[in-house]
């Protein structure tokens, strides 16, 4: 056991190496980084308004909360104004939290604010900026988005691929049928998760990542620890002259986090590789190829324009599976936990479904090819979303200084959109806190459905390219939730909480747990009751 005197040894030698640091940053800011003043000490530059700052951290204080960030942001905004410049640590920042500033960003100002700041998790760390996410804009990302739009999410492959969706909503709807009939709840976070894992990896790669439940716990733990290493590797990234002792401090999860993701991918690639080694040696006549065997290819062949490395291959899957699988899945749970919550919605959903699919004596189970003809299911949806935006903060690197609502952004600095303020502004959204999906069934949302606020999906050339996929998904698993089963919820509770978690992303704080009461018979349905 140490000494009281070896202990205030090991606090002097702390105190005094704190010190000796803090003195060599501020010795490097003032004399070296003077040559390259910071945007706020340029007086030709008309900044926007910025909250009081602290020496040195700047405005880290005002984040600092035991809310989740969201709140904090949309706290700012409301004491502050839509537009902020804030200084975190060394980092400029400038916060954008109105619809007609966010519009300026997605349209006026698009190409100047088609880039995205740098990989918090470094290279060394994970795949760097090699994937597609936060690929610098340029001719690699105008590449992977051409690909992904035309190869996975067009509207073309979306058909071709709409068997695999209706597959695993029935796989979700047989496993709900085996809870109803044991009379147990199910955690329909973890169900969602597993749908999405699966739709996405089949979609893209071929390949069910989640075909054992503890398989897809295992994806879907993987996609939480990478939003939590994320929002701690930004938080050490902030840190700015420190951010060394961050990484140190996170180095034994930053090493195992990428490796076990790197094994998956790997194996998936080595499959690939084996099935097209032993059909024709990447002869071009592969008869179905996925997005995976096409930038095999690319990568195999020395006259394409573009190079694909193998790490570019296995970073291009990960941004994709991770933009795609929570967030559909937790705009799934925010939507049922919001028709749950609101039995008279609830009814009317299962009535629109009711009107379709009952059709001469002849019931049938809802199919994707439906969605267009339930507005009331699709309003519901997207109010949900407007609600309850996943990806709370769009991030954007100002490529090219100009200026947004009257005030300079200098080149280089970063800027958050902050979604969910926007998609609750009170000169868009009347009553913008209330769950209210006949709004979407007035005419003007729609005509400003961008523009005037909607930015769940972001805006411009960066925008997701997956939403007419994650629309689909949510409103066609939630419509076969709604027409099949009754629900209880959790513990005796009185309906869902309504909080959202801490982290990167917004998902439900607690669990979506409930009890599935089947209130259909399947048969009708047409579902083998073998697989039942
Ligand atoms: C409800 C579900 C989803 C939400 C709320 C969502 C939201 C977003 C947002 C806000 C962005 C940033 C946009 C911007 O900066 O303007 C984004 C980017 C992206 N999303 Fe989604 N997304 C969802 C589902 C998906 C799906 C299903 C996929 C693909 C299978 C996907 C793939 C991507 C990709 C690749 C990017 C980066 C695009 C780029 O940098 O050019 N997302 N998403």
């Amino acid at each position: 056991m140490a000494s009281s005197s070896d202990q205030a040894h090991c606090f002097i030698i702390i105190i005094a190496t704190t010190t000796t640091l803090l003195a060599l940053w501020l010795t490097k800011k003032i004399f070296i980084l003077n040559k390259n003043p910071s945007p706020a000490n340029n007086p030709k530059l008309r900044l926007p308004p910025s909250p009081p700052a602290l020496p040195l951290i700047g405005h880290i204080h005002h984040l600092a909360s035991a809310q989740p960030l969201f709140k904090t942001f949309h706290a700012l905004r409301q004491k502050y104004g839509p537009l902020l410049y804030l200084r975190l640590g060394s980092y400029p920042v400038v916060l954008v939290s109105s619809p007609s500033l966010a519009s300026e960003i997605f349209h006026t100002h698009d190409v100047s604010f088609a880039a995205k700041p740098d990989s918090p998790l470094e290279d060394r760390l994970l795949y760097g900026d090699s994937g597609f996410v936060t690929a610098p804009y340029g001719d690699y990302w105008k590449f992977v988005k051409k690909l992904c739009v035309t190869e996975l999410l067009s509207t073309r492959q979306l058909d071709r691929s709409r068997s695999v969706r209706r597959e695993e909503v029935e796989r979700l709807l047989r496993k709900l049928v085996a809870k109803s009939e044991e009379k147990a709840a199910v955690d329909l976070s973890v169900e969602l998760m597993s749908l999405t894992n699966n739709v996405t990896c089949r979609m893209a790669m071929s390949t069910r990542c989640s075909g054992e439940d503890n398989e897809a716990e295992r994806c879907r733990k993987l996609v939480k620890e990478s939003n939590e290493l994320t929002a701690k590797m930004l938080l050490a990234h902030m840190l700015g002259p420190f951010k060394r002792v961050g990484y140190f401090l996170l180095r034994r999860q930053a090493k195992e986090f990428p490796a076990r993701c790197d094994e998956m991918l790997e194996r998936i690639l080595m499959e690939h590789e084996e099935r097209s080694a032993s059909s024709a040696a990447y002869s071009f006549d592969c008869t179905n190829p996925d997005l995976m065997d096409i930038l095999l290819r690319v990568s195999k062949d020395p006259e394409a324009d573009i190079k694909v490395t193998r790490k570019n291959i296995k970073a291009f899957f990960l941004d994709i599976f991770i933009a795609g699988t929570s967030t559909t899945a937790d705009a799934m749970a925010w939507t049922m936990a919001e028709i749950l919550n609101h039995p008279a919605i609830f009814k009317r959903v299962r009535q629109e479904i009711h009107d379709l699919t009952n059709g001469s004596g002849n019931n049938r189970l809802v199919e994707e090819t439906d969605i267009p003809n339930l507005h009331y299911l699709q309003a519901v949806v997207k109010e949900a979303l407007r609600l309850h935006p996943p990806v709370m903060a769009a991030p954007r690197v100002c490529r090219e200084a100009c200026r947004v609502g009257g005030f300079d952004i200098p080149k280089g600095v970063a800027v958050a959109l902050n979604v969910y303020s926007i998609t609750r502004d009170p000169d868009v959204w009347e009553n913008p806190d209330e769950f209210s999906p006949e709004r979407f069934l007035q005419g003007m949302v729609e005509k400003g459905f961008q523009a005037n606020g909607f930015a769940a999906f972001g805006g411009g050339r960066r925008m997701c390219p997956g939403s007419n996929l994650a629309f689909t998904v949510i409103c066609y698993a939630v419509a076969a939730m709604v027409q099949c089963f009754d629900w209880k919820v959790g513990n005796g509770e009185d309906g869902v909480r309504m909080e959202a978690g801490l982290g990167m992303t917004m998902s439900l704080a607690k669990p979506l747990v409930c009890l599935p009461l089947l209130q259909v018979c399947l048969d009708q349905f047409q579902m083998e009751a073998s697989s039942l």
